[in-house]
């Protein structure tokens, strides 16, 4: 076991517990929430990690026997998978995705001390599991209470400074270590608060759109990008060699800022024990004045427009491809 130097056993973890992947990173700043430059990049639909919020401080003791003992009886979606990658799929969307489309995660229904249970008796080469619950009045009265103690007047504050729609979820993740949430974007704001453990968030500007070849908008993994980033084929995907990010290892009472739009890939860190998470997604505030040029996202939405409005007009997903082909190739290339 590698002795750990003061800096890494002050942090908490040691970069060999991150996967290795061959793409260009810089750090995302690492901001206290009474630092003005958090709110300009906010603003900015930037991210940015923000210390001291205490938005989450009465979770901080959420560990597997609090939660079995204290979250309820109601049923938990947990995810298993064959391997340490869980790519989410949209299961309204299989019957577009005809019949080559295989999941390689499947959805079950489970109580949480059946989970606990597989958690604490998991071995290497088990299949994984990963919880992804938003919580709901299903919970019991200490979960309540320390729900009730968020800081949500800090988290308010900034739902209505940046004009952000309604908090739609609260998504609980408890993840073994090393499992991985590969790249994708999400239509909402995101405050993504850890209460255990650490994770490595990656994330990219919605501009790099065209290095990360998402998955057609019919297809089950809409929003997911095709790129495996463990062994990228450059031949289906040349671009994805220019792909920049910014990444930030978030522990313990850390909220990280994910603008709506931006990808992001999200890995509990290896030998790290289970991670718990809650995120606060919220829906995107009014367009207001349309202005130009278009902002990355702004084409983003667009371009998932087109598709939509192509699928719908075709009514066949298979003609898509070759009308798009026919409009561009020797015309706009
Ligand atoms: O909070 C976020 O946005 C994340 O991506 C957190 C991520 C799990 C999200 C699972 C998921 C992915 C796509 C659609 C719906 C649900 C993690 O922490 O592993
Ligand atoms: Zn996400």
């Amino acid at each position: 076991m590698k002795v750990l130097n003061m800096a890494e056993r002050k942090r908490g973890w040691d970069p060999s517990q991150l996967r290795k992947y061959d793409i260009q990173l810089e750090e995302i700043p690492r901001l206290s929430c009474n630092d003005p430059r958090v709110e300009e990049l906010i603003s900015e639909n930037k991210p940015v990690v923000i210390t001291d919020t205490k938005l989450v401080s009465s979770a901080l003791k959420w560990d597997i026997d609090y939660l079995e003992k204290n979250i309820g009886s109601g049923d938990f979606s947990v995810f298993l998978s064959r391997n340490h990658k869980f790519k989410y799929y949209d299961d309204k969307k299989l019957q577009d995705a005809g019949t080559e489309f295989t999941p390689s995660t499947k959805r079950v229904d489970m109580k949480f001390p059946e989970f606990a249970k597989k958690l604490r008796q998991w071995m290497r080469g088990d299949e994984r599991l990963y919880l992804q619950q938003p919580l709901n009045n299903t919970v019991g009265p200490a979960i309540v209470e320390d729900f009730l103690k968020f800081n949500w007047e800090w988290v308010n504050g900034r739902q209505k400074k940046h004009s952000w729609g309604h908090l739609t979820s609260n998504l609980l993740l408890v993840a073994m270590e090393g499992n991985v949430t590969p790249c994708h974007y999400d239509e909402q704001q995101n405050f993504f608060a850890e209460v255990k453990g650490f994770k490595r968030c990656i994330l990219f500007p919605p501009e790099q759109f065209d290095c990360l070849y998402p998955h057609p908008v019919f297809h089950p993994h809409d929003r997911q990008s095709q790129v495996d980033f463990e062994h990228p084929d450059y031949v289906r995907f040349p671009k994805f060699r220019e792909v920049r990010g910014q990444e930030a290892v978030v522990g313990p009472g850390d909220v990280l800022y994910i603008p709506i739009y931006w990808w992001h890939h999200i890995e509990s860190l290896m030998r790290g024990g289970y991670t718990v998470s809650i995120n606060f997604w919220y829906k995107a505030g009014p367009m207001g004045q349309i202005l130009y040029p278009l902002k990355g996202h702004q084409k983003v939405a667009i371009m998932r427009n087109v598709e939509k409005m192509l699928v719908e007009a075709l009514q066949d997903t298979s003609q898509v491809g070759p009308l798009l082909r026919a409009l561009v190739l020797g015309r706009y290339t």
